[in-house]
């Protein structure tokens, strides 16, 4: 994909320290049904990590689990050697966890800006005592830091033309844009992005994996991604995990999971891996 020679970045663009996630034996049952069975992966620091897999397959599943709105039945979830599977989704927020949605769940009424300064609210200070300490040249600094950081995302990911325009005006490749934007304003160290170019026509979608490719490569963060467009994430992932009912049937260099027999039977049905690389170089159709 052309489109996706890096850009430079904004010379100031923030470094993060790119979060390292270890999942080992992760279950979830739904009542008798098990949406994950043992289920085990890494997402290495400043990777690109996509999850795959079948309708069903478990895949949302699994981010929830890992984001905090699901918990497993069994297995453990590691950021940086911390065990955070009991934690609540605020914690893993503050301890460096960002994520999109499959729907768009932005706040439609207002601004590009507004719905970008609340991805900052994981970091607000609640407590009344700590707000009043808190209060003068710290947060004079906070303030300042974070309207640096709003500056950089809106140069980085090029919506300064609609900083100031209600998020229902946009188009849909714009609203996702935005929802990434909102997603950086945390300042994540592991970003996870759910369907990030679902429902997007073939340039919103060169633009969307170009944009991902550069927070990796420009911003340093650690990316896992559940996409179902595979020649997408044939073409930017590091490592790709191959769900099938809750189970990982394959995972490696996205090169590898192609020519894997077990790969092209759960998607095609017939384990036949030519005809599944056959597919993948298809041109896409346009949304
Ligand atoms: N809240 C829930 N209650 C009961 N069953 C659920 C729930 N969420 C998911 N499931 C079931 O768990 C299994 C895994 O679903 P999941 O949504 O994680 O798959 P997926 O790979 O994300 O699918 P898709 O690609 O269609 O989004 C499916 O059989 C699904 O019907």
């Amino acid at each position: 994909m052309s489109a996706l020679i890096p850009r430079r970045a904004p010379l100031d663009a923030p470094r993060a320290a790119a979060a390292h996630v270890a999942v080992s034996g992760l279950s979830l049952w739904f009542g008798g049904l098990k949406a994950l069975t043992d289920v085990s992966f890494e997402v290495r620091p400043g990777t690109i990590t996509a999850l795959i897999g079948p309708n069903g397959a478990g895949k949302t599943s699994l981010f929830n689990c890992i984001s905090g709105f699901y918990r497993p039945r069994a297995g453990r979830i590691v950021l940086d050697g911390a065990d955070i599977t009991a934690t609540h989704p605020p914690a893993r927020a503050r301890a460096g966890l960002a994520r999109t949605f499959q729907n768009i769940a932005l706040f439609k009424g207002m601004t590009v800006l507004d719905n970008i300064k609340l991805g900052r609210h994981a970091h607000m200070k609640t407590n009344l005592l700590q707000a009043l300490a808190y209060w003068g040249a710290a947060r004079r600094e906070e303030m300042e830091l974070r309207a640096e950081v709003e500056r950089e995302i809106i140069d980085f990911l090029e919506i300064d033309h609609i900083r100031n325009k209600p998020v229902a005006s946009l188009s849909y490749g714009l609203q996702k844009r935005v929802e990434l934007a909102r997603a950086l304003a945390m300042r994540p160290r592991l970003l996870m992005l759910d369907e990030p170019v679902a429902g997007m026509n073939r340039e919103e979608t060169e633009d969307m994996a170009r944009f991902i490719l550069d927070v990796k490569e420009e911003w340093g963060i650690s990316i896992l991604m559940v996409e179902h467009d595979m020649g997408m994430v044939m073409d930017i992932s590091d490592h790709v995990v191959v769900l099938n009912f809750g189970k990982v049937i394959a995972q490696g260099p996205p090169a590898e999971v192609q020519r894997d027999p077990e790969v092209a039977a759960a998607y095609l049905g017939s384990g036949d891996p030519a005809e599944l690389m056959r597919r993948l170089a298809a041109p896409r159709e346009a949304a």
